[in-house]
């Protein structure tokens, strides 16, 4: 039995059922996160309000397959990839997570997943050889050094780094590899003790989208490997999209759309938003997302369309405001029944079809003390570069925009 609390069995979400050719992987049932976040009331006064960053997703991820997590700004893709991967303190997260049909704790998930985060800190005067050796070291323990060699240069292969083996990492004084070589080192450093689960946060941010391809098709050969990967990604392009197997759409921490990313388009048909021609499907219906939170109606309708099948009303065009106003940042607690992220309440507010990276955090909304420790935790690698830098590797600089190569090898 998992450590998550669980929830009463009549608020147990049942569907969607995992599918018939399902062969493992990572199952979620009814998660829910809730943080207490401090306002202002209309007197002036602080008051604690309950909110649902997460509330009630049920789902899968399936073994060799890539599932993206995708969502407007404020979504909950990163809390939903924090509590999936056993980052959210122990106790705050409720409902059910299993992994090849075997209840799991978030302890269990945390230390036998790898977790990769968009800040890639490396040493910058190693090579992706040294780097790669560097994490074998601390990772593997005690197997021998040539195992560890071996392992090593599978994994260069693997991640397409052939060429850029004895390269430097570099920085913006000294060119190193490129960023999506970087990335991908990255990758390896949390994958060299090949964890079955993956999860991914970002991992195409500030790439160009050569680079950000190749960074999802090197994950993409991980997953057909035989690991489960889940990944958090911002705006894909048609290319990646085609290699996400899986996709799970959150909008205000709640459920919008589960499934293959080819039945998009079928969904939104369903929901009476047939695509329009030339148009891109996930982008639509991201779109459609966003035109009924900056409706009266809210994204409640679309959750319920994407639990039960029941259509959403049909959107007005006095339901949609014109404003040039950006909504607002932190989403205000909502008006209607259940407690999870907010929206807008009113239409003066709202902003109609507006860009997906429109809202930005608020810090001082924030109750830190309720973040999980594990957040704020620092990559491996960070952790390590006060170890890496008695290693004391003093290469010689070279003139800016130079490749360097390491001299001794
Ligand atoms: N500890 C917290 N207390 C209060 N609100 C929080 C806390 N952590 C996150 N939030 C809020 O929860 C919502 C979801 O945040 P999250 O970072 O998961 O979204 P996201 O979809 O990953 O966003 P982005 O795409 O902008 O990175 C946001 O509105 C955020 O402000």
């Amino acid at each position: 039995m998992g450590q998550y609390s669980r929830h009463p069995p009549h608020t147990v979400i049942e569907v969607p059922k995992v599918p018939n050719n399902y062969t493992g992987g990572l199952e979620f049932t009814g998660l829910t996160y809730t943080v207490t976040k401090k306002k202002k009331d209309d007197d002036g006064n602080w008051v604690k309000q309950e909110v649902d960053l997460l509330h009630e997703i049920t789902g899968y991820a399936s073994k060799g397959c890539i599932t993206g997590v995708m969502g407007p700004s404020g979504a909950g893709k990163s809390t939903f990839l924090d509590g999936l991967a056993g980052r959210i303190a122990s106790g705050s997260l409720k409902g059910r997570v299993s992994l090849d049909g075997n209840d799991v704790s978030p302890s269990l998930i945390k230390r036998t997943s790898a977790y990769i985060m968009q800040d890639d800190r490396l040493f910058p005067m190693l090579t992706v050889y040294e780097t790669l050796m560097f994490a074998a070291d601390f990772r593997l323990g005690s197997i021998s050094r040539t195992d560890k060699k071996q392992r090593v240069d599978t994994l260069i292969e693997q991640l397409g780094l052939s060429s850029t083996r004895n390269t430097y990492i570099g920085d913006e004084g000294i060119r190193g590899v490129s960023g999506g070589e970087r990335r991908r080192v990255s990758i390896g450093v949390d994958i060299i003790h090949g964890p079955s689960l993956l999860f991914l946060d970002e991992p195409t941010s500030g790439l160009d989208s050569t680079s950000a391809q190749s960074v999802i098709e090197k994950v993409h050969d991980i997953a057909r490997a035989g690991s489960t990967v889940i990944l958090t990604i911002h705006q894909p392009s048609a290319r990646i999209q085609l290699l996400l197997d899986h996709l799970i759409i959150l909008a205000r921490g709640q459920l919008m759309y589960q499934g293959s990313p080819k039945d998009v388009a079928l969904h939104l048909g369903r929901m009476g938003r047939k695509v329009p021609k030339g148009e891109n499907s996930i982008e639509y219906l991201i779109d459609v997302i966003q035109e009924y939170d900056q409706s009266d109606h809210g994204v409640d309708p679309l959750a319920e369309f994407a639990l039960t099948g029941m259509k959403p009303p049909t959107l007005a065009d006095d339901d949609m405001s014109i404003s040039t106003v950006v909504p607002s940042p932190i989403p205000p607690r909502r008006s209607h029944s259940r407690n999870h992220a907010e929206r807008p309440s009113g239409k003066e507010s709202v902003g109609k079809r507006l860009h997906l990276q429109t809202g930005a955090r608020n810090d001082k909304d924030f109750d830190h003390s309720v973040r999980s420790p594990w957040n704020t935790s620092r990559s491996w690698s960070a952790s390590q570069s006060g170890f890496m830098q008695t290693l004391k590797f003093t290469p010689s600089r070279q003139p800016h925009g130079q490749k360097m190569l390491n001299p001794m090898r």
